[in-house]
């Protein structure tokens, strides 16, 4: 079977609820990053984030996992009246890929940590999805940066959870690598509820379903753009390129608009 085969919905686990983040403000120093910000999250969803440097797209995104301390407000919801706690699979910025480990036993580190014992036979599949077999054994140290996000992609995707959160889980790859995870990424993450953070707009355009672009200070969330079709989209697409132009001028710096025509909306 090939990934144009596989229907756009054939995870095992479809994420069956909708999350709905209410009123939301986080404020660092007296100062609010966001206020009354709302977002939902339809259940099995792909949302991308976009915004400027420093905007507060990674805060947003450690809020709905409950990971931001301090002065903070808010309400997150989920359809089926269990609390999103507890249901996230959150994918840092860095890999955080444990050195003296080998590939598979960060993949199945979650397990360990919580003194349980790993589910060799699953580890070992999602090793083999991400392409990762021949390296199970290797360290970090020896493993290129794009083996080690697929190894990272495996430890999130090990548990299973309904909600995947990532902060710019492809930034620090080359442009051939960053597509293929892209593909990865689609792919195995079907039918759960996605959030990821990029700066990368045609990335965005190629996974999600929706893609926002959050701006301002305090920042505001502008309406969705809903690209057509499944991901992985084609980024040659004329639609796309003409939704990218639309995203580069929603982030709205001096040089961008002025490389982007007004018609080209
Ligand atoms: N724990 C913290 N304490 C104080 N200030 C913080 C904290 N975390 C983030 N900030 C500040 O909040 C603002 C938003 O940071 P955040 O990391 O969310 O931005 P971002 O949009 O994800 O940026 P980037 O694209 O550069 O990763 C920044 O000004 C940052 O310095």
């Amino acid at each position: 079977m090939t990934d144009t085969d596989i229907p756009p919905h054939s995870a095992p686990n479809p994420t069956q609820f909708d999350i709905d983040l209410r009123s939301a403000r986080v404020a660092f120093g007296g100062v609010d990053i966001f206020h009354d910000l709302d977002l939902g999250l339809p259940a099995g969803s792909f949302t991308c984030l976009l915004g400027p440097s420093g905007v507060g797209k990674s805060t947003l995104l450690r809020f709905l996992a409950d990971l931001v301390e301090g002065d903070v407000s808010g309400n997150i919801t989920c359809s089926d009246g269990v609390p999103l706690k507890g249901r996230i699979a959150y994918m840092a910025q860095q890999d955080l890929l444990l050195p003296w480990r080998t590939v598979r036993e960060n993949v199945e580190l979650g397990a360990s940590l919580r003194g349980q014992r790993p589910d060799h036979d699953k580890a070992d599949r999602l090793i083999a999805e991400v392409g990762l077999s021949n390296a199970a054994h290797l360290r970090p140290a020896e493993l290129s940066g794009g083996m080690k996000q697929r190894a990272a992609l495996a430890r999130t995707l090990m548990e299973d959870r309904p909600v995947v959160l990532m902060d710019e889980p492809f930034s620090a790859l080359d442009p051939v690598n960053r597509l293929r995870l892209q593909e990865l990424a689609a792919r195995v993450l079907r039918g759960k509820t996605v959030l990821l953070v990029t700066h990368d707009p045609l990335e965005a355009l190629r996974l999600g379903d929706f893609v926002h672009v959050l701006r301002g200070s305090p920042a505001r969330l502008q309406d969705a753009i809903t690209p057509a079709g499944h991901s992985p989209r084609d980024i040659t697409d004329a639609d796309i390129l003409r939704q990218q132009a639309q995203l580069l001028r929603q982030l709205g710096t001096n040089e961008t608009a002025a490389a982007v025509p007004e018609n080209a909306q």
